[in-house]
């Protein structure tokens, strides 16, 4: 910012503030922190002070990277109310090709909350992660108490999995029709989940296309969610409903999900949106 509207006093708050990157993947939007050469202490009320959309920057989720010796880089996950989450498919992907750009690498192995996963260049812009396998089993999801994972008794008989975070999937009629807003709360907080869930619906249009909205855990609609693509690509496959191999249409655009022996792959678009710096007086109001 030297030398650009020098001598106003606004220019020390951003020289010595913190940059940050802005990145969506399909719409799903998030705010990039490097603390792999600087350390960035990030605490919830930060979170959520940076993600208010009118008072901060805004964002889905908040990404925080840093240095780690088994990986090419190591990410954690902030929801807009502070809570952070083991997992997110988009802002994955979103990582992973700021770093193939930065080290020139056609594959990658990132460390989230989930353990490591693999990337690699898909080529046309895209990028391909391995999510892991989904988490099968009641107390990795985590539920409450064991249930048939693919008819959960909560009424229209959801269907549940884990990809590093909790995911409850409805498939419906007509999911355009539906009311996010009325609907998600409540599933986010049902008692089988008890450290709450993002919350899927699908429309099956055939054995590989699908149609889904999604309420996230940190209560909002986004217009797309990787993690709740592969849980969906998982769920509907286990009810018999579609192939290993899916194009998911989400409101932000379309995700290929394969289901493959090594894991979920999940292959979509990302964009670098701008670069920005928090000044130091606003960091100083949020600490
Ligand atoms: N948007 C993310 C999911 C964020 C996860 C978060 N809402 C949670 O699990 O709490 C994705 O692309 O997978």
């Amino acid at each position: 910012m030297k030398g650009y509207m020098a001598g106003m006093k606004i220019l020390d708050s951003l020289d010595n503030g913190l940059p940050f990157l802005k990145m969506h993947g399909l719409g799903n939007d998030f705010v990039i922190l490097d603390a792999r050469k600087a350390d960035v202490p990030m605490t919830a009320a930060m979170a959520q002070a940076i993600g208010h959309r009118y008072f901060g920057v805004g964002f889905d989720q908040l990404v925080v990277l840093a240095d780690c010796d088994d990986a090419d880089v190591d990410i954690t996950f902030w929801n807009t109310d502070g809570s952070t989450a083991g997992a997110c498919g988009n802002a994955t992907r979103c990582v992973a090709r700021l770093i193939l750009d930065e080290t020139g690498k056609t594959d990658l192995t990132l460390r989230t909350g989930r353990g490591l996963l693999s990337v690699t260049e898909a080529g046309g812009g895209l990028v391909s992660v391995n999510m892991g396998q989904p988490q099968l089993d009641w107390q990795d999801v985590p539920l409450a108490r064991e249930v048939d994972l693919v008819e959960l008794p909560i009424e229209g008989a959801p269907g549940a999995a884990g990809m590093g975070n909790p995911h409850c999937v409805f498939v419906v009629e007509d999911v355009e029709s539906l009311d996010l807003h009325k609907l998600g709360p409540i599933y986010e907080h049902h008692e089988l989940y008890p450290e709450r869930t993002n919350v899927e619906f699908l429309q099956i249009i055939d054995r590989n296309t699908m149609r889904m909205r999604v309420w996230e855990r940190g209560g909002l609609p986004t217009l797309a969610c990787g993690s709740g693509a592969c849980a969906s690509a998982v769920v509907a496959h286990r009810k018999g409903l579609t192939e290993r191999n899916v194009t998911i249409k989400l409101d932000g655009g379309d995700l290929q999900i394969d289901w493959r022996d090594d894991g979920v792959w999940m292959t979509g678009p990302t964009q670098l949106v701008f670069s920005g710096v928090l000044s130091t007086d606003f960091l100083d109001k949020i600490k």
